[in-house]
């Protein structure tokens, strides 16, 4: 049985797809993030890891948007503890945002992949959890902002350190220091997302597709995919080379690699088992 959680919800539209859903789930407030959703998040996600049955996240936002970033509510939960000596209450603080931190990045621990899937408003929190998703899909009505600075907050949940990996440091630094909207045609230009969906419908029936594709394939090889990819950013060209000749010196043992050739050589699909 599914844990019950209040700010997101976990769903698996079709059985045997291997694609779950994990969604954004306060659309009355836009799916703002609140601390229950920085404690609830890395569980949901977590539980998805760990379930042989899931193969792909795709995550998207109930309602009519994909998120509205922090909540400004809990935004004086967050900052508004100046409590006692002045060091004290700063490291408070430092540790509230590194739980935060953490929160987000449990995107990229999670060793199946996480598909963004972006309808409407994705502003502030909500480019760090898409900067950490593994791949991103939007609609072509979807408005982008990181507006922190407009929030006299230096983002501090991933958004300067993943974004510029993907549409560069110089369109990252004018995005963040603007904090301007832009749209999901942008995003495209931009490099955030991949594709750009006509409808909420069309994003939704598109990355199924997609999910399913990428849920048909070896496990390992997908997880070794992701991993490899994720930590190859931190390293250099030689210690990249060397880190996945090191995981695929055992991966390449796993049957799956007999099964997708003999796949291919029978014009068959490949059956794998999970993970
Ligand atoms: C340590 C710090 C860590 C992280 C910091 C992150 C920083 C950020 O995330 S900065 C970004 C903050 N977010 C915003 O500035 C966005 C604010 N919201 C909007 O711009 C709009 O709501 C919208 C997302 C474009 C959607 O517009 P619309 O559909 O017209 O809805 P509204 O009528 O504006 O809102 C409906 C309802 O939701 C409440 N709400 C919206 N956003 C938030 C939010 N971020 N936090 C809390 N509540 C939010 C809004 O107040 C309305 O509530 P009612 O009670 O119905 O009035």
């Amino acid at each position: 049985m599914e844990e019950k959680y209040k700010t997101v919800q976990i769903l698996q539209k079709s059985q045997n797809s291997g694609v779950f859903h994990l969604i954004l789930n306060r659309p009355s407030v836009r799916n703002a993030l609140s601390l229950d959703f920085f404690a609830e998040f890395p569980k949901a996600l977590h539980a998805l890891d760990q379930n042989p049955n899931a193969a792909v996240i795709i995550l998207s936002g109930s309602g009519d948007h994909f998120c509205a970033g922090i909540d400004l509510k809990s935004l004086n939960v967050i900052a508004g503890d100046h409590s006692g000596d002045r060091g004290r209450s700063g490291e408070r603080l430092r540790k509230k945002i590194k739980f935060m931190q953490d929160a987000i990045t449990a995107i990229e621990r999670c060793r199946k992949p996480v598909i963004a899937a972006i309808h409407g408003a994705c502003i502030g929190g909500g480019i760090d959890i898409v900067t950490a998703c593994d791949v991103r899909y939007c609609t072509k009505d979807a408005i982008f902002s990181v507006k922190e600075v407009d929030l006299a907050i230096t983002a501090d949940l991933g958004t300067l350190q993943r974004l510029p990996r993907i549409v560069g440091f110089g369109n990252a630094m004018e995005l963040a220091l603007t904090g301007r909207r832009f749209s999901g045609e942008e995003a495209k230009e931009l490099g955030l997302v991949s594709r750009v969906f006509g409808s909420n419908e069309e994003l939704m029936e598109g990355v199924r597709i997609i999910a399913e594709g990428i849920g048909g394939k070896s496990p390992l090889a997908v997880r070794g995919t992701k991993e490899v990819l994720v930590r190859s950013r931190e390293m250099s060209l030689e210690q990249g080379l060397d880190y996945v000749a090191t995981w695929n010196s055992s991966m390449l043992l796993s049957d799956d690699l007999t099964e997708a050739i003999s796949a291919q050589i029978h014009k068959r699909k490949p059956l794998f088992a999970k993970l």
